[in-house]
């Protein structure tokens, strides 16, 4: 089989550049990218079977220069990866932030999406991945900007992968949840500079000492790695049929679930309330009980790799 050529964008860190170290040591050599700045991580695949790129999402005639230097203009493969993240109360947010926001996790894909799709129709054949997000099913409280870029995300998507498929071009959304990375300091440094005055006290209180709070629990517990949500995009990239959702943690799952279990929307959202106002400390508890158990198997893992049997 040819190497395949594949288009990751966004990876000078997180996702982006753990999926693109992963595919260019893939041991059978089965794929062949451009990506963004990644030097320092490649190692010996640089020049081989990873090149360097610069891209910018939010601009065409960067993304134009990108692909016309690729010969043929050929990508099998395209993975939107690029986003940038939002939280906290709303009126301590400027449109222009959030007008940017969108324009880079949603026009972004959109910009990306007309350059690659016409050749991959033309061809055939050709898989666009879609890092989308787990708030691109569910909305969560003070991420209400981050989750419309991922609402519009997946609609858009939803919409364009039957057109696709009847050229026989696959659309996959990877739907991870919380995932440490950049992305998560880059809320917290932002959360910090915030000019709270612009809300109510009670609103900065609940955003501050109860959603901040607990949301770092819950990426210490229930958050993944960026080099697990490169083994699962792998997995999807990989697939001789290729899902058009996936969904990379389980612990996510029954949220999603509860929300389609009941369309008037009230099962999720009193779900979600009472997580936040009434149950915290069944919440925090929960999430101490996960952190304890994840530490002990990691040091059974070690234990494991210790007396050789890994
Ligand atoms: N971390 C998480 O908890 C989760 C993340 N996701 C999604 O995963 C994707 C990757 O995020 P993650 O790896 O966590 O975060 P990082 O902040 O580590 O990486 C984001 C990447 O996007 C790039 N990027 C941002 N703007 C642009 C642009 N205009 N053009 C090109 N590249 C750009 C950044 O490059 P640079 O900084 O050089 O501009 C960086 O390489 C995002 O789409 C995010 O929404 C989904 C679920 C959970
Ligand atoms: C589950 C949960 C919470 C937080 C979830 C978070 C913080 C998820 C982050 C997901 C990300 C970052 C996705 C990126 O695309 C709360 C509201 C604290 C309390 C209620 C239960």
């Amino acid at each position: 089989m040819a190497p395949k050529t594949v288009l990751i964008t966004g990876c000078s860190s997180g996702i982006g550049l753990a999926l693109a170290v992963r595919l260019a040591r893939d041991k059978q050599r089965r794929f062949r990218g451009r990506s963004g700045a990644l030097a320092a991580a490649a190692g010996p695949a640089l020049g081989r079977t990873l090149e360097i790129k610069q891209l910018d999402v939010c601009d065409e005639g960067s993304i134009r220069a990108c692909l016309d230097s690729i010969p043929g203009r050929h990508i099998d493969i395209l993975v939107s990866n690029a986003g940038v993240g939002m939280a906290g109360p709303l009126e301590c947010q400027s449109l222009a932030a959030m007008q940017s926001l969108m324009d880079t996790n949603f026009f972004g894909l959109v910009r990306l999406v007309k350059e690659v799709l016409p050749d991959m129709k033309r061809r055939r054949g050709g898989h666009i991945v879609v890092i989308s997000s787990i708030m691109g099913l569910q909305g969560i409280v003070f991420n209400d900007i981050y989750s419309a870029s991922k609402f519009a995300v997946e609609g858009f998507c939803e919409s364009l992968v039957v057109q696709a498929l009847r050229f026989n071009v696959a659309i996959s959304l990877v739907e991870p949840g919380p995932v440490m990375t950049e992305f998560e300091m880059k809320l917290y440094e932002e959360a910090e500079r915030a000019d709270y005055s612009r809300t109510d006290p009670e609103t900065a209180e609940i955003f501050t000492n109860v959603y901040l709070k607990n949301s770092r629990d819950v990426f210490t517990s229930l958050g993944q790695t960026p080099e697990d949500i490169a083994e699962h995009t792998l997995r999807v990239i990989e697939a001789a049929r290729p899902p058009f959702r996936h969904q990379t943690n389980v612990a996510y799952t029954p949220m999603a679930a509860l929300k389609h279990a009941d369309p008037s929307g009230a099962l999720i959202t009193d779900a979600f309330y009472k997580l936040v106002f009434k149950y915290d400390a069944v919440l925090r508890f929960g999430l101490r009980a996960i952190r304890l158990l994840r530490w002990k198997a990691q040091k059974v893992k070690a234990g494991v790799r210790l007396l050789g049997f890994k």
